[in-house]
């Protein structure tokens, strides 16, 4: 088969709610914050949406079916293993990730500063170059809950190929 015709695009996408007590956690990096995010695990939507994208790219449902989040045993769980968990999932399968590219909607906090941490972070995790991994951020122009700081949303778009 052509190269073309082994490759497979995914698509993600994950929202938490941001509330007072919880740890912010995106990309596998902690960054200071009054808020975090609320969730059966850590709550790391961007490493949720990923995970999500990477799923559907070789058509492996969905991180719920994989991950419940009524099992105790991913209470509090961090999701930079549980991408790692699906990565080799993958590998199993033949799949083989490619890059990744990703959003964060997020009125505050700014993420600028911490956007080299959250890029390394990821391509650590995902064991791809720095080059493959991208993390863009958006405010929502103070519109809607992402506008009024309620929550924080991720979407990201990977690419994989399978087989040799
Ligand atoms: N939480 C955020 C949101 C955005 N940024 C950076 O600001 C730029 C402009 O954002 P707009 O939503 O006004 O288009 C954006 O391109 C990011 O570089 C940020 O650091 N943290
Ligand atoms: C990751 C899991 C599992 O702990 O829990 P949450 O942290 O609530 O996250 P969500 O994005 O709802 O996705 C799937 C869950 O099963």
């Amino acid at each position: 088969m052509s190269e073309i015709g082994r490759l497979r695009v995914g698509q993600g996408y994950d929202v938490h709610r941001l509330v007072e007590g919880r740890r912010l956690i995106l990309g596998g990096v902690h960054i200071p914050s009054e808020l975090g995010l609320l969730g059966h695990s850590d709550a790391d939507a961007l490493l949720h949406a990923i995970t999500d994208a990477i799923l559907g790219a070789c058509a492996m449902g969905d991180i719920g079916t994989h991950f419940s989040d009524t099992d105790p045993q991913f209470e509090g769980a961090d999701s930079g293993v549980l991408l790692k968990n699906v990565i080799e999932k993958a590998r199993r399968k033949g799949f083989t990730l490619i890059n990744i590219d990703s959003t964060l909607i997020c009125q505050s906090p700014k993420l600028a500063p911490h956007m080299a941490a959250m890029h390394s972070s990821l391509s650590s995790l995902c064991g791809l170059p720095l080059d493959a991994v991208n993390i863009k951020a958006k405010t929502n122009e103070k519109l809607g809950y992402l506008g009024r700081k309620e929550a924080i949303e991720a979407q990201a778009v990977v690419l994989m190929v399978k087989g040799e």
